[in-house]
């Protein structure tokens, strides 16, 4: 496989130790688009401790560049605004894209044009489950109508600093859960671009970023990053409610979201798909 990926944080970072621990073979050709100021260092990274990873490793800073290597699947995995940034011109080019940064699309401008471009690039904008699970049944129910969707995402206090929460709670005292947020998928992916991407898969899976309502939640008590949820629908209820390991490299993300980008590479690759 030839593997473009947007971002080289804790996501890339992981998910290129765990390619290279369970590869038969190395990747063909990988091709990162870093920041500039973070190009020197994650070049030196790639040719140290990710040699064996990649048959060949490049380090680009844009879009164009990063085309120019012709990967076959680009993964994001930077942040909403490198979904704005880069993803359009990949899906333009006919190239796959698989975005974590899936609360990006909570701006609905934004929403049309990475479908458009999927459109003229003959492709597609591939949304992962990321750190949730039941995407597949809530996307299946989903064609039926008639959702009712209610998520509630429960983090310890420190995994919400440098958000909006620091406005009305002191996550460095907290001592009992506190919820902060109440209000629509749409809000919550906008406003919490680093905790609310589940939110937003949510709301694009199910019932829309309107209908979808959703719960933000600071708990010390919180035995991870847990992502709580009801549907129902006309068709079948269920409840789901996980509680994830969060990564090493950044308490905001779930160590599963990379699980989930590497199940996506992997079902590329292998001969059966699940
Ligand atoms: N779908 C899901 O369930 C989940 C989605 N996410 C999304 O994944 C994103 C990445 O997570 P994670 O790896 O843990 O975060 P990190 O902050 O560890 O890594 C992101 C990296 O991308 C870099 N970056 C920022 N903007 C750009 C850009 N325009 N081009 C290239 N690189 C860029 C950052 O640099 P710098 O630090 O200098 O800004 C940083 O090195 C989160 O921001 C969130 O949006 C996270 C968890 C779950
Ligand atoms: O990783 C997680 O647990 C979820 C997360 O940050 C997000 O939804 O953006």
């Amino acid at each position: 496989m030839r593997l473009g990926l947007i971002g080289f944080g804790n996501i890339a970072l992981t998910l290129l130790g765990q390619l290279a621990e369970t590869l038969d073979t190395p990747l063909e050709h990988l091709v990162v688009l870093s920041l500039p100021e973070l190009a020197g260092d994650t070049e030196a990274r790639l040719k140290g401790e990710f040699a064996g990873v990649a048959r060949e490793a490049v380090v680009v800073t844009d879009a164009q560049a990063l085309l120019s290597h012709r990967p076959g699947l680009v993964v994001e995995c930077a942040g909403h605004a490198a979904v704005v940034a880069h993803v359009p011109a990949v899906l333009r080019n006919g190239t796959e894209v698989v975005i974590v940064s899936i609360g990006a699309l909570s701006d609905a401008n934004l929403e049309t044009e990475l479908r458009a471009a999927a459109i003229e690039g003959g492709t597609r904008l591939i949304l992962p489950a990321g750190a949730v699970g039941g995407i597949d049944l809530l996307a299946a129910l989903g064609a039926a109508g008639g959702l009712e969707v209610r998520y509630r995402g429960s983090k310890p206090p420190l995994a919400w600093s440098g958000t909006p929460a620091e406005n009305t709670l002191d996550l460095g005292t907290l001592k009992e859960a506190a919820t902060f947020f109440t209000g629509t998928a749409r809000e919550a992916a906008r406003d919490f671009p680093k905790n609310a991407n589940v939110a937003a898969t949510l709301a694009l899976a199910g019932a829309g970023f309107e209908a979808t309502r959703v719960e933000l939640t600071a708990d010390p008590a919180a035995p991870g990053n847990v992502h709580e949820y009801s549907v129902v629908s006309p068709l079948a209820k269920y409840t789901m409610r996980i509680e994830n390991l969060p990564s090493a490299g950044n308490a905001k993300t779930s160590v599963s979201t990379v699980y989930s980008v590497l199940r996506e590479i992997r079902n590329r690759i292998g001969p059966v798909a699940i």
